[in-house]
């Protein structure tokens, strides 16, 4: 199997000092960027001007996660800046093949979201429309929460269907991943790790990134 893929949240970053915290995780695979409304969620981060400026000086490539209401309108716009992937919740999207489709079109994976809550099944069919699928691992919103187990069979089953539908979805989890859950999540299928506290909560964000991708891949030789 490739290497196991971290990607910091920039949510626990100082959002002042944004461009000398993007330097700090220049090791990591891409940068991960919360985007939220305060209506889909309630907290509010960034919009499209600003992911635009990270884009510009970010070392490494953008992984938009948004938390926004009205996706099928807003979705587009943050794949038209030049992100890597765009992942948006199915939980506000009206059409999500077709604002999965538009996001490729303009040359960005598409990725959906699930909450802890929403069902991942109805999903399972439509993974050759996606290049990747989120799980959340806590109720989005804010950062340093604790991580949730129960999600972890949406991701064995996950699994299950990519390997059966014979596609190469990415599996995220997002929320809580931090050196002692990183793990359960790597055993249960996940192979795309977003964390934003173990990250920037360290003193060495490089070695933290690099710890969390060792233990993630021993999680996954382990019989
Ligand atoms: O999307 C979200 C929260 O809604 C995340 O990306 C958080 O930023 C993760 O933070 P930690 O749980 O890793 O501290
Ligand atoms: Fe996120």
């Amino acid at each position: 199997m490739a290497s196991a893929r971290i990607n910091p949240s920039i949510l626990s970053a100082d959002f002042v000092n944004m461009e000398r915290d993007l330097g700090r995780i220049a090791t990591a695979d891409y940068v991960h960027v919360d985007v939220m409304d305060n209506h889909f969620v309630p907290n509010l981060t960034f919009g499209p001007q600003m992911v635009g400026r990270v884009q510009d000086v970010s070392p490494i490539p953008l992984d938009v996660h948004l938390m926004i209401a009205d996706i099928d309108r807003w979705a587009p716009g943050y794949a038209e800046l030049g992100a890597f992937s765009v992942t948006f919740h199915v939980e506000a999207a009206r059409d999500p093949v077709a604002v999965a489709r538009a996001l490729r079109e303009r040359g960005a994976r598409a990725g959906l979201a699930v909450k802890p809550g929403t069902p991942i099944e109805p999903y399972l069919e439509l993974l050759p429309e996606f290049d990747q699928v989120l799980v959340m691992t806590v109720e989005p919103g804010f950062g340093g929460q604790s991580f949730m187990p129960e999600t972890m069979p949406k991701l064995r089953a996950l699994r299950e269907a990519r390997a059966r539908l014979g596609v190469d979805t990415w599996l995220q989890v997002d929320g809580g991943i931090a050196d002692d859950t990183i793990a359960i999540a790597a055993e249960a299928g996940a192979d795309t790790f977003v964390a934003g506290s173990a990250v920037y909560g360290a003193a060495d964000p490089a070695e933290a990134i690099s710890r969390l991708r060792e233990r993630a891949q021993s999680a996954w030789m382990e019989p």
